[in-house]
Order: C-alpha cells, then structure tokens, then sequence
C-alpha cells in the first residue's frame, strides 16, 4: 500500500521512499506490489472465478518487465502483446505461449513469425490486409493460428483525442463497411491457415462510463447475428479491450471493475440467451487499471527559482524522460515531498523537469511544503505508461524500477547507464582519422 506514516514519509509497502532514493537513487518508479495483487484479486473475484469461460490478458504496453511477466502468472492473467519486444520480454520469461495474445496495427513479417514459431495463443488481427498477409505467413510456415478480428464499432467515447479508439475514423480495427467485413469473415471461415474464432474491440483508454462498452456490444451482435445467419457460423470468442479508468487526481471518481464487467456480462447473457447462442469465452485487456495506481515516481529537488509575482519553479531530476503523459496528454498529477509529507503545505509552484523543453512542466502550480535541494518529490499513479514510454530524450538514463513488498524492494530493472545508453553507438573508422 502507499500510505504516509507518523513521521511524514512516504511508505510503499513498507519500504520508505527516502531510503528507497538512497538505495537506489533517483529518479526512480517505485511499486506497490500489494496493490498490483489487490487489482488482479478483484479481477478474479468479479470476472475470472465469476464468470465460467473468461480470460484477462494484461495489457503489456502498460508496464511489462520479465520479472513482472512472474507476477501476472503467479495472479492468473494472461499478456496482451503489441510487438516483438513485449513478445520477447514474455517469452524470455518463460510465460505461457497459449496465454499470450498480440494485438496492433501493423505486426511487421518478422513479429508474426516468431508468433507462429513460439505458438502464442491468439493473433488479433487488425485489418483486411494484415489479415491476408498473416495467412500468406501461416502457409508459408505450415502453421493454423486462431484469430481474433478487432472492429472499430464507431462509438464515442470521453477521454483524450489521442486515446480514443472507436471512432471509425481511425487507424486501428477493420472498418466495419458490409464490403470489407463480410468478405473478411468469410475468408477467416474458409481458410486453412486462419482460425476465424471471433471479434475484438478496445474502444480507448481511462474511460469512467461503461455506457459505450455496452454500445459497442450492441455493434458485435450484429455482427454475431450477420455471421450466423450468412455463414452459418458462430464465433467462440469475444474480447472486450481494456480501457477502465484510475484515479490520478483526488477529484477522479474511480469506478470498480465490477462496474464494467457486470452489465458487459449481463448484456452478453441476455444476448446469448435471446438468440440462442453458447456465449462465447469472454475476454478483457485491462492494463493501466492493474498498474497505474500502484506505482509512484520518486525524485530530487534540485534547483527551486522564485520570479517574483509571476511563478515558482521547482526543478526535479526527471521529467518528460519518465512521464511523457503530461507532454502527450496534458494528463494531470498529484505530488508530495515524500520525505516531509505532514508539513504545512504554504507553498505553490510548478513542477518542471529537467529536460530542454519548456513544455517538461509535470505540474503546473502545486501546493507544498516550501522545498528544498535534496527532499525527495513524489507523483503519484505513475506505473501505468510511465516507464513504458520513458526516453532518453538529452541522453538521461532511464531510472530503476523497484517492487515494494512488505518493506523489502527488489529491482525489476536497474538504472541504466550511461554505458549502455550509448552501447548500440558506432564511430565509422573515417571518423576516427586525426584532424586535417
Ligand atoms: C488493444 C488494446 N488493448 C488494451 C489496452 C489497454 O488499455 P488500458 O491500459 O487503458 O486498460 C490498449 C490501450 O489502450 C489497447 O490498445
Ligand atoms: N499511453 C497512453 C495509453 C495508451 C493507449 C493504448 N491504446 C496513456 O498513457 O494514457
């Protein structure tokens, strides 16, 4: 848990944030693994042991690291992977192929071919011409792969533009035009090497209203009704996206997954039901809403610059490097000086980082403790897209990442150096001649 104890520092599991920066220095991702495990509990509890037939399959692009490829085994969760990388990163540790899906628009030949050759369970397929070339590969290779087809249903959704999905203007999923679709699913039914099993939708992302989960539904039964009845063919899967929304702010009304996943059930049912279907194995790829809150970032203050009646700055050692979210998306946090947590908070400025960029502000206008060289600065609900789109934007090294369990934190990845930041560098020999 990630709580402040009598003495005005920042606790995660049990582990002090102060010491942690000493540790391991900074700036550092720090996770709560007690509330990574709460999240995947409540999963189990209202879906996964709820619900016969179901699967959740973590979406890797939120945090994905080989040891924590062990967590998600040890909850029951299977991986959502969108690259050779994530595949990789699964693989290398060991996780079960049949429990890994892949998803994304543009799966290059050689990311489809190590699929195949590692014998992942399910391709989601994102358009007509991935769908051909992907058939085209399992020939080649002799290989039957089960395939998901992922839809833009065209609903709309309330969160940022760049996280929005649904829309049919948009570059993921088959258009759901009867001269695309139709053929499409006809060629997954009769080809040898595509086992067409069913529909995908992921309609975006930190989403609070299960209201357009439900809409979309509506856009899958047709399409479930239009299959049967052209066909004669019943799909078996249907995986809903991920997509539930956290609290980054006090002021977010976070909503339990059961707020989601019982009328999405219920609708499905009822569907099912009605038109006598077997109801197909359901699937969800949660992944900011396992890992987002249970991670904080911790840094140092640095430099703090006061310019008279316009701002204060505070200046800490990361930035858009670790968080490019507030860069993206104008996304909002909350801080605290982790190691003075209880003083008075009398003091307002803006948070900036250290990069070259007068838009690396991450909070703009904090109150706080009035600050000085060395507090350690900590944001919260970091751990989901934190470190997974961190940069070595100005050459800064990506920071550690720790795991927080009952007082005891283990490195999920240690800082890199500057070593292997420029490790992949080369200077071409005609370079290396002496000066003119
Ligand atoms: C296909 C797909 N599945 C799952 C997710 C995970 O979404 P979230 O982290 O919001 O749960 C995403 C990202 O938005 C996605 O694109
Ligand atoms: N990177 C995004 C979410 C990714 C959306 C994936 N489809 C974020 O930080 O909010």
């Amino acid at each position: 848990m990630i709580q402040v104890n009598k003495d005005g520092h920042l606790m995660i599991d049990g582990c002090n944030s102060q010491e942690l920066v000493e540790q391991f220095g900074s700036p550092l991702y720090a996770y709560s693994e007690t509330i990574i495990s709460n999240q995947c509990k409540e999963i189990r509890k209202v879906f996964l042991n709820k619900y016969p037939n179901t699967r959740a399959m973590y979406a890797a692009k939120a945090f994905l690291t080989t040891g924590f490829c062990k967590l998600l085994e040890r909850e029951g969760l299977g991986i959502d992977v969108v690259s050779g990388g994530e595949l990789y990163t699964a693989i290398r540790a060991n996780f079960d192929p049949e429990m890994i899906e892949f998803n994304g628009n543009n799966k290059t030949e050689e990311e489809i071919r190590a699929a195949l050759e590692y014998n992942i369970g399910r391709i989601i397929v994102d358009n007509p011409d991935e769908l051909k070339f992907l058939e085209s590969i399992c020939k080649e290779m002799n290989k039957k792969v089960k395939v998901i087809y992922r839809i833009t249903p065209n609903v709309e959704v309330i969160t940022h533009k760049y996280i929005q999905t649904a829309q049919k203007d948009s570059k993921f999923g088959f258009p759901l035009d009867e001269e695309i679709i139709y053929p499409a699913i006809k060629a997954g039914i009769d080809s040898d090497y595509i086992d067409f099993i069913g529909f995908h939708f992921h309609i975006g992302s930190q989403l609070f209203q299960n209201q357009a989960y439900l809409k979309a539904l509506d856009v899958v039964f047709l399409f479930m009704q239009e299959t049967r009845r052209r066909y004669k063919y019943d799909i078996t899967e249907l995986n809903v996206g991920g997509g539930f929304g956290i609290k980054y702010l006090k002021s977010d009304e976070k909503k339990p997954y059961r707020y989601f996943l019982e009328p999405i059930m219920k609708k499905i049912d009822e569907f099912c039901k009605e038109h006598s279907f077997t109801r197909p194995s359901i699937v969800i790829e949660p992944g900011r809403s396992i890992v987002g809150e249970a991670g904080v970032t911790l840094y140092k203050v640095g430099n703090i610059k006061e310019i008279p009646n316009v701002r204060n700055y505070i200046s800490i050692d990361g930035g858009m490097t670790d968080n490019l979210r507030v860069a993206l998306y104008q996304s909002k946090y909350e801080m605290i000086l982790a190691n003075r947590a209880t003083d008075k908070k009398d003091y307002t400025a803006s948070i900036c980082g250290k990069c070259c960029e007068s838009g690396d502000i991450l909070i703009t206008d904090a109150k706080m403790p009035k600050p000085k060289r060395g507090d350690i600065l900590a944001t919260f609900s970091t751990g989901a897209y934190g470190y997974s789109m961190s940069n070595n934007y100005n050459k800064n090294a990506t920071p550690a990442v720790v795991l927080c369990k009952e007082g005891q934190a283990d490195l999920l990845v240690k800082r890199q150096s500057y070593e292997k930041m420029i490790e992949n560098e080369i200077i071409p020999q005609r370079l290396l001649k002496s000066k003119n």
